[in-house]
């Protein structure tokens, strides 16, 4: 059948499944239903019943103390960064100046907007992907195929007095703590962004685009992991990369996270209170695929439900993405069109977001 004849059973069928896996569940449930299990060679691999078989390779990301960076040791803390966006696209930031209580709140508010009823939540379900708040399941839930084994609630969240009366009101502290959450880590964003900008030898003082990220977009991520009756059936996430410039995530206490690391998917262990930083697209390209926006996903477990918040930052969203002019010159080609948020917008709302498609379809390919 031609995919135009394909798409509208798909999206009456995903009507069914609609109200997401937190509904799934409280209907009690000991099997995963069909449009949640993955083609065998995209699942995880788990012995019976549910024991994940652990890859030969235990993966430690580099860790940042963030009170170095800002002490005599920069240097060394920044070539740190460089080889942890090379090598991995990721690494995790300790020692970050965030407050306890501000991430725990921000966990703990998240778990009781999910616990609320269906109706309450459902309020902010929207198709709309620019609506200032979206309440959702899946990836793409009236496009996916297959769907995976997570709830969310994206927030839009910069500039904050814009988008703040629209956030739900139910939890009543919900705005507050998020709020807070938000602009602290933004703080730290803004912090980060002078640290990869010195490690790429860019001058944040006089670079365009430095200035353009204090004032660029912020999306907050809310994801919520129910535990799975089969867990080897499914994905919390499929593989993908981040769209913006960095994401900073913060978890609960439970494991989830895998990184594809020399072709292998190694397991995050969670820092308490610390952050998961990573690479997203705009920075690879930015750096001109210096800097690497690698595939991640994430896995469900039978026992635990987890939470994790992830906060996506970059340009703002009326932004051309471009190679930095500081990075190219006759050796170093632009690797990368220069891209914006429509066209990002208008080719995931069209497919299913899989693997790096959207960055592999801006490198400009040159024949040799
Ligand atoms: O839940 C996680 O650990 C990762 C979430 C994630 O990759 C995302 O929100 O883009
Ligand atoms: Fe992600």
């Amino acid at each position: 059948m031609s995919p135009s004849l394909i798409a509208p059973v798909v999206e009456e069928e995903n009507k069914k499944y609609q109200r997401g896996v937190k509904h799934l569940c409280d209907k009690g449930l000991t099997k995963v239903p069909t449009k949640y299990i993955w083609p065998e060679q995209d699942r995880p691999i788990f012995t019976k019943p549910d024991k994940l078989i652990k890859p030969k390779q235990n993966l430690k990301l580099p860790i940042i103390d963030f009170a170095e960076l800002l002490g005599p040791n920069r240097p060394q803390v920044l070539r740190t960064i460089t080889e942890a966006c090379e090598t991995y696209g990721f690494f995790q930031v300790v020692n970050h100046g965030m407050e306890g209580d501000v991430s725990r709140n921000m966990i703990e508010v998240c778990k009781r907007f999910f616990e609320l009823p269906y109706e309450e939540r459902s309020k902010y379900m929207t198709s709309d992907m620019s609506a200032p708040v979206r309440y959702g399941t899946s990836f793409n839930q009236s496009k996916d195929n297959v769907f995976c084994w997570r709830d969310f609630l994206k927030l839009f969240a910069h500039p904050l007095p814009d988008y703040l009366p629209y956030w739900p009101s139910s939890p009543s502290d919900f705005r507050s703590l998020a709020a807070t959450y938000a602009k602290e880590t933004k703080e730290l964003f803004e912090m980060m962004v002078k640290a990869i900008l010195e490690s790429l030898e860019i001058d944040g003082n006089e670079d365009e685009a430095a200035k353009e990220l204090e004032e660029g977009s912020q999306l907050v991520v809310v994801n919520c992991y129910p535990p799975c009756p089969e867990p080897e059936l499914t994905l919390g996430m499929p593989p993908h990369s981040d769209y913006g410039f960095l994401t900073l995530l913060l978890q609960d206490d439970v494991e989830g996270l895998q990184i594809l690391y020399r072709d292998e998917w190694v397991t995050v262990d969670p820092i308490p209170g610390s952050f998961v930083v990573n690479v997203g697209d705009h920075l690879e390209i930015f750096s001109n695929g210096r800097y690497k926006s690698v595939l991640h996903r994430v896995l469900v477990n039978s026992i635990k439900p987890r939470i994790s918040v992830a906060s996506l930052h970059s340009f703002p969203l009326t932004s051309v993405v471009k190679p930095s002019p500081h990075l190219i010159d006759e050796r170093n080609p632009p690797q990368y069109m220069e891209t914006d948020f429509a066209t990002f917008l208008q080719y995931v709302s069209s497919r299913e977001p899989k693997w790096k498609n959207f960055l592999e379809s801006r490198k400009i390919h040159r024949i040799r």
